[in-house]
């Protein structure tokens, strides 16, 4: 089971794809608010489906409420960011690890991003010239490359 962290998200579509692929997936969701959207949103609940009572979804005030209350290892929490100086294809994933991804239009704050250590900041390959990849795009790549490693355990 990963941890999948979407900081600031915008687009209402986007999250509700992430909350149906934590479902599908097994993973844990954390929002860091603010949220560019209510939970109750009509295109969230669209694109989400039922699956927001399948993957438990958690939300958090701030990035330091979020820190205070599930405490991660920072050894176990990556950033991805299209400024990242490490290539994800490196990451061994562990159980349990967090992924941390910014909104839609400015990415991640630079006062979270800046928080990581460099070998914590990871980007994801993409084709000279482009900018980034679509946020639930770039988490479920991610959330599938990981779970490959693991051999897509529980799932069937
Ligand atoms: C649409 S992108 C944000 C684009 C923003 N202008 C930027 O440059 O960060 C939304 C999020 O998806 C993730 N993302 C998208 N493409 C990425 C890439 N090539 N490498 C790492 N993360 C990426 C990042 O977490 C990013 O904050």
């Amino acid at each position: 089971m990963f941890r999948i962290v979407l900081v600031h998200p915008e687009i209402p579509p986007n999250t509700g794809n992430v909350i149906r692929l934590a479902a599908n997936t097994g993973c844990e969701l954390h929002l860091v608010e603010p949220l560019g959207f209510s939970m109750d949103d009509r295109l969230l609940r669209r694109a989400g489906l039922d699956y927001h009572e399948y993957a438990p979804v958690r939300r958090h005030a701030s990035w330091a409420d979020f820190l205070a209350t599930q405490v991660p290892d920072p050894a176990s929490m990556y950033a991805f960011t299209t400024r990242g100086s490490r290539p994800v294809a490196e990451v061994r994933w562990q159980a349990g690890d967090w992924m941390v991804f910014g909104c839609e239009t400015a990415g991640l704050p630079a006062e979270v991003r800046d928080t990581f250590e460099a070998a914590q900041r990871v980007r994801l390959p993409m084709r000279p010239g482009q900018r980034s990849l679509n946020l639930s795009n770039a988490v479920a790549v991610t959330v599938f490359d990981a779970w490959r490693q693991h051999g897509y355990a529980g799932g069937v």
